[in-house]
């Protein structure tokens, strides 16, 4: 897995759905919005158990229906294509 330089994420999330590169470059972000705490937790597990079968872990924070979620790769110190294919999964886990 190798470090995607800004301008490569940049292109790579286009693949993805309101994922933004964080102001360093090092990480992806997004906030869902769910209708309540239950379909936002229901989320949090789905992508829970696809982040551990990856081995590739979210950095996140809820509060009732909101999740803020921040994706980085610690082996190559920034983004890459992981982050991504997580991100594309959560995406989809949203509907
Ligand atoms: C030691 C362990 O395999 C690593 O720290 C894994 C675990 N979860 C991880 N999660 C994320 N988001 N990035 C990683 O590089 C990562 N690496």
């Amino acid at each position: 897995m190798s470090k995607l330089s800004p301008a490569e994420a940049e292109i790579a999330l286009k693949e993805v759905s309101g994922w933004i590169l964080a102001g360093d470059g090092l990480s992806i972000q997004k906030t869902f919005k769910f209708g309540d705490f239950n379909e936002a937790f229901g989320f949090m597990t789905r992508v829970a158990l696809k982040a551990d079968k990856m081995d590739h872990h979210p950095e996140w924070f809820n509060v009732y229906n909101k999740v803020e979620m921040t994706l980085t790769t610690h082996d190559v110190g920034g983004v890459s294509q992981k982050d991504i294919k997580l991100a594309a999964f959560a995406d989809d886990a949203a509907g």
